[in-house]
């Protein structure tokens, strides 16, 4: 569960989150979507602590952020959370110089401490689900785009978190390995996993996603299921900004 109240962030005199108040329950999966520039991708960085944010606070999985706390529980909360959140980015980012398997358990390893004969039964297991046990001890540049990102997810499933950011993540593929990584997406989904995926995949948000925000010029100007928001956007922007999403 994710709950915003009052939540601003500014990069020096940017203002770039302006009073988002927004609530995802669990089992929810949330669809960011907007123009280029809108804050999907901080607002995403803020709930699991890549950014700070400015003002205001949060309840990610029941562990509250205050701006306005001290520093160091502000800081012990953050960590806190890292834990209850999976990111996946557009970029993969995996170790070049590990194979797939020691890629997934990576984290498992070094932060929470498990076992390497454990980490490697849960890597491995992790690897079938996203269709790449046959990948196990290859290096990620072996791998396609499609490949890569599904071992990114399946890292991130690794730490087990009760909540999964997607950003983008089919932005950097070729449309040809799009397909792979959302039928993963799709599963999550349907295995009730909380998600939110910011995405300029306008089929997946309008039949995998619960709900839609849209957001523009740093709030969030629709909250909406994907029928009501893609048949009757209620903003000038919003009409816009699926014109312009439609006819490309
Ligand atoms: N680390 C940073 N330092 C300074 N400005 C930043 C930083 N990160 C983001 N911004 C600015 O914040 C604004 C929103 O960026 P953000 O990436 O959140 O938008 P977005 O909606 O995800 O855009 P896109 O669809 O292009 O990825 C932009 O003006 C961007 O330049």
């Amino acid at each position: 569960m994710i709950k915003m109240y009052g939540i601003f962030k500014h990069f020096q005199d940017n203002e770039v989150l302006k009073e988002i108040n927004m609530e995802v329950a669990n089992r929810e999966i949330v669809a960011v979507l907007g123009p280029s520039g809108s804050g999907k991708s901080t607002l995403l960085r803020c709930i699991n602590g890549l950014e700070e944010i400015s003002s205001g606070r949060m309840d990610v999985n029941g562990i509250m952020v205050d701006a306005a706390a001290p520093k160091k529980t502000r800081q012990k909360n953050v960590q806190a959370i890292r834990l209850q959140t999976g990111m996946v980015f557009q970029q993969f980012n995996l170790y070049p110089h590990k194979t797939v398997i020691d890629n997934v358990i990576e984290a498992l390893i070094t932060v929470k401490k498990t076992p390497k004969e454990k980490a490697v039964q849960k890597g491995e297991t992790l690897l079938k689900r996203v269709g790449l046990m046959d990948k196990r001890n290859v290096y990620p540049s072996r791998l396609s785009g499609g490949q890569q990102q599904r071992v990114a997810i399946a890292r991130a499933l690794a730490m087990e978190p009760a909540i999964m950011l997607f950003d983008e993540p089919t932005s950097a593929l070729d449309p040809e390995l799009v397909g792979e990584v959302l039928s993963v997406m799709r599963e999550l989904a349907n295995e009730g996993m909380t998600m939110m995926i910011v995405t300029h995949e306008m089929k997946f948000a309008r039949e995998v996603a619960d709900r839609i925000l849209f957001m523009a010029d740093g709030r969030i100007v629709e909250d909406a299921a994907p029928a009501q928001f893609f048949s009757s956007p209620q903003s000038e922007r919003a009409k816009k900004f699926l014109h312009q999403v439609m006819d490309n």
